[in-house]
């Protein structure tokens, strides 16, 4: 007999509480039934992450439920999201999770969300190009953004799927095509670029990267990846081996990832969690923060090109405002010239794969 009777009750009623409902929710949650703990409604934002079992999806999913501004957490893959919505559904924080599994389940995967976050497709290996990857992603990019455009065609989509340069592109037509389309609330994630292009000017610096702003503009693949090492903060005079040093490590930080992994993909922790804040800043910015800047590929009319990655100014409606480039050096000018070709070819091959389909 316990010593204090009153107590082992009390323990007992909470052990079978907790225990049985537990899992009888996470399958319950799987059917895209209500999960007990949305009952109290909490405040914050509804996200959905495509290609939630994935590389990126996994540690994605973790750090956005992580994330106190999000209060409704929709994990959806074509594979293994009832594990990860399991997993991750045992972290003791604000946001309910709910998983969905396969195309039958897209549509209450993305109903009522407010932003919705693309990881999915395959990935580089070593010696492909990520224009190698669109045959694949360009039709998983089209699929999901029709499921946008039907279930929620008002929330905010960061594009993550490579290669962004046209993924953004097909994303934007195929919301045309839907009668949807607004610029202000489609965005190709670029984030990366600029954490990287922090995390090495900080090196050559020698200070925390956390002090480090570096904007990257143009696109995301090679030479369409454009660092504005001169618009540094703190601001800072590179000489012009450390500037073409810096810039090629940038450009091709993605390949370092591929290589390194040999096979086994390419980036996904340091994606992950980039794609975690510029989430962040899109939710700040829909609550109303004020100054909420980052990098994005989004439509802009910064050059004659009708998508291009520069500074962008979030808020209430996604995106306020495209920022101009400023003031470039002779070496930041020729590379835009460069990166403007590739990202011309690259867009009009997005526009054209959902024009002529
Ligand atoms: N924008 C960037 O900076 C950036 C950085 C890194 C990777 N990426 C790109 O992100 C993508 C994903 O990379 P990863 O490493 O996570 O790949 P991964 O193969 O590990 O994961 C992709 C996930 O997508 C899922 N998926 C495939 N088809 C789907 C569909 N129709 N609907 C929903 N889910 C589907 C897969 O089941 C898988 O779980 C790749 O295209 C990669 O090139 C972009
Ligand atoms: O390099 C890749 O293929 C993935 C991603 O675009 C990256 O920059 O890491």
């Amino acid at each position: 007999m316990h010593p204090n009777p009153e107590a082992s009750q009390r323990l007992a009623k909470i052990s079978t509480h907790l225990r049985p409902p537990t899992l009888q929710m996470e399958h319950r949650s799987f059917l895209g039934q209500q999960n007990c703990r949305a009952k109290g409604g909490a405040p914050g934002f509804k996200v959905a992450i495509l290609g939630a079992a994935g590389g990126i999806g996994q540690p994605l999913s973790m750090l956005m439920k992580m994330n106190p501004l999000v209060s409704l957490l929709h994990l959806y893959d074509v594979v293994n999201s009832p594990g990860v919505t399991a997993d991750v559904s045992h972290m003791d924080t604000g946001a309910v999770v709910r998983g969905f599994l396969g195309q039958p389940q897209l549509e209450n995967a993305l109903t009522g969300m407010d932003l919705v976050i693309i990881p999915a497709g395959v990935p580089r290996k070593p010696g492909m190009t990520r224009d190698d990857l669109f045959k694949i992603n360009a039709g998983i990019v089209t699929t999901l953004c029709e499921g946008v455009a039907k279930c929620c065609p008002n929330a905010i989509v960061n594009l993550i799927s490579n290669p962004v340069n046209t993924t953004v592109p097909i994303a934007a037509e195929v919301f045309k095509k839907a009668g949807t389309y607004d610029p202000k609330r489609l965005l190709g994630v670029t984030t990366l670029d600029v954490v990287r292009a922090n995390t090495f000017v900080a090196e050559v610096l020698g200070i925390d990267p956390r002090e480090v702003n570096v904007p990257v503009v143009g696109g995301h693949a090679g030479i369409t990846i454009l660092p504005l090492l001169s618009q540094v903060k703190p601001s800072f005079s590179f000489t012009s081996e450390e500037i073409s040093r810096l810039t090629d490590r940038i450009q091709n930080g993605g390949t370092e990832v591929v290589e390194a992994k040999a096979g086994a993909g390419s980036a996904t922790l340091s994606m992950a969690f980039a794609a975690a804040k510029f989430a962040d800043a899109c939710m700040r910015g829909l609550s109303g923060d004020a100054g909420v800047i980052e990098c994005a590929f989004v439509a802009s009319e910064v050059t004659e090109l009708p998508f291009f990655a520069s500074k962008v100014r979030l808020g209430r409606s996604g995106l306020e405002e495209v920022c101009a480039l400023g003031p470039l050096s002779e070496y930041e000018r020729t590379g835009l010239e460069k990166a403007k070709k590739e990202l011309a070819a690259s867009i009009h091959k997005g526009v054209s794969f959902i024009r002529n389909s």
